[in-house]
């Protein structure tokens, strides 16, 4: 090839969450490290992705909880303002998107830092920008994420719609706004530019909001969106899309819908033949690079986060880089277990869910009974008014799964997380004391009806 390769320990292609703490971490045990980034250190979640939407839905709830003064508390006269958002995201969460600091954190720990995008070309090679070869002693940790994926609508390419990464970086918001994808981007970018204003519409081509979670979570959401003022369209496919002059339209088999904007948030896709995945070894034409408990995905490379398909969540990400860590400093501990992986859609109400869903469950053929009670049956919930549910999907006598939706519904998912995680019998969990009048008392409720 003629290029004179740069050796080190180990390369790390692709520093978001997941890259990041492995890079960082070997770095800090005094291995040789290349971390090879084609955009921001850091990744998707802190620059657009999990944290900027956190941000923007904490303004978004403040309004709304606002508007619920009235026939409560008093009145109150709610202006909403884009201002301080957009100043927040840029200043506070994402530094403008600079990662300056995040690849000072990285080479602080003596890591060296090499941007621009890498192609495997071999199972312990990297080719930068086609120029830079760098060559790793142990090996490769693949740590690439997701993309958006954009379908082909026909009309929809060169149109200038929106990702999440024109919707995290708006500096107004859109008169009118039509969300493709009723999954956890969609739903939790509607409700923040509707609740600031916006007219949004939201276009799902399976039956229900969520299609993923249970499906009384999409039902609940379906009508609080209605209530807020959100149009939703389930099963509806898109035929065509346009756009001209200062709006989109988008024709479906139901109607067509106009906007200002449109965002594509229909899921997201690794590209493996992009990074060159063939050449080490590993079947490029998946969706994702199959990994084993320990994280290796062929000798001499290791995938973690995104890009492994096991669940596109940042803890996902770092309890990977935990294991894939471990195991190159041959530490190897237990393998990967993801039998209770949570999951928390912050949309107001929050829907937070771990392990299969009853569905899931009873395809499994596991031994399934199903327990359901509306969050008002706890007194706080009474109290608050709050629209939600308590489900437990148990196998046998231990919990196989739940979802909690309502106010805090991630922070109540925490003890049924540990209940999945540790395989607590039913029966201990009912002996527990929950804590009066907390909305966590619905899942005593629940327990009980588990029967
Ligand atoms: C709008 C939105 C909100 C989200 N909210 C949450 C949330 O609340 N909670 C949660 O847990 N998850 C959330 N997620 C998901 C979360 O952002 C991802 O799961 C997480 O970022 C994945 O981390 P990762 O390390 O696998 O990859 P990414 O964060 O995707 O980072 C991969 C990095 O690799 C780089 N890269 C890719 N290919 C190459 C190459 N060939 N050469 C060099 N560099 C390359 C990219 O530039 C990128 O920086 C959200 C996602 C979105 C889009
Ligand atoms: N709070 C969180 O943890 C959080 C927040 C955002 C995103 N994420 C993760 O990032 C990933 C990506 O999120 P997402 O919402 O883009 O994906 P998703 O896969 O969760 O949802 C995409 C939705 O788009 C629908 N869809 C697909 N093609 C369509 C089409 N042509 N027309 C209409 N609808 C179509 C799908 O049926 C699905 O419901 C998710 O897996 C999610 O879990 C997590």
């Amino acid at each position: 090839m003629g290029v004179q390769a740069e050796e080190f320990d180990v390369i790390v292609l692709g520093l978001g969450p997941g890259g990041e703490e492995v890079a960082g971490r070997l770095a800090e045990a005094g291995l040789a490290v290349a971390g090879v980034e084609a955009r921001l250190v850091g990744g998707e979640c802190p620059y657009w992705g999990c944290v900027p939407s956190k941000m923007m839905i904490r303004a978004a709830d403040l309004l709304a909880e606002a508007r619920r003064i009235r026939g409560t508390a008093g009145r109150a006269a709610v202006i909403p303002d884009w201002t301080p958002v957009a100043r927040r995201v840029r200043e506070e969460a994402t530094d403008g998107w600079d990662d300056t600091t995040a690849a000072a954190r990285f080479t602080g720990k003596g890591g060296t830092l090499v941007r621009g995008h890498g192609r495997l070309t071999g199972p312990r090679e990297v080719l930068v920008d086609g120029a830079r070869l760098l060559r790793a002693r142990r090996g490769v940790v693949v740590a690439t994420g997701s993309q958006a994926a954009v379908p082909p609508i026909p009309g929809l390419a060169g149109t200038p719609y929106w990702t999440n990464h024109q919707a995290v970086e708006a500096t107004e918001v859109p008169e009118s706004l039509v969300v493709l994808g009723g999954g956890a981007v969609g739903l939790e970018l509607a409700q923040v530019f509707r609740r600031f204003g916006a007219e949004v519409t939201v276009v799902e081509a399976a039956d229900r909001l969520l299609p993923q979670e249970e499906p009384e979570a999409g039902d609940l959401l379906a009508k609080v969106f209605a209530g807020e003022g959100v149009t939703v369209r389930t099963g509806t496919e898109i035929s065509r899309v346009d756009h001209h002059g200062a709006a989109f339209t988008v024709m479906t088999d139901t109607g067509s819908h106009r906007a200002e904007r449109l965002l594509v948030a229909t899921g997201r896709r690794s590209d493996l033949a992009a990074l060159g995945a063939g050449a080490a070894g590993l079947d490029e034409s998946a969706p994702a690079l199959a990994v084993d408990g320990h994280m290796r995905a062929a000798d001499g490379v290791w995938a973690v986060g995104d890009v492994t398909g096991k669940g596109p969540f940042t803890h996902i990400a770092m309890y990977q880089a935990r294991i894939a860590l471990a195991d190159i400093l041959g530490k190897p501990g237990p393998p990967a277990e993801y039998h209770a992986v949570p999951r928390v859609t912050f949309t107001d109400p929050e829907v937070g869910s771990v392990g299969p869903t009853e569905r899931e469950s009873r395809e499994k053929g596991l031994d399934v009974r199903v327990s359901t009670v509306p969050l008002e049956s706890s007194a706080r919930g009474w109290i608050a008014g709050a629209e939600g549910f308590v489900k437990l999907v148990a196998d046998g006598n231990v919990l196989a799964g739940a979802t909690v939706a309502g106010p805090s519904g991630g922070e109540v998912l925490a003890l049924l997380t540990l209940a999945v995680h540790e395989r607590i019998p039913v029966e201990r969990l009912r002996s527990m004391i929950y804590a009066y009048p907390t909305f966590h008392r619905a899942v005593e409720d629940a327990l009980a009806g588990l029967g």
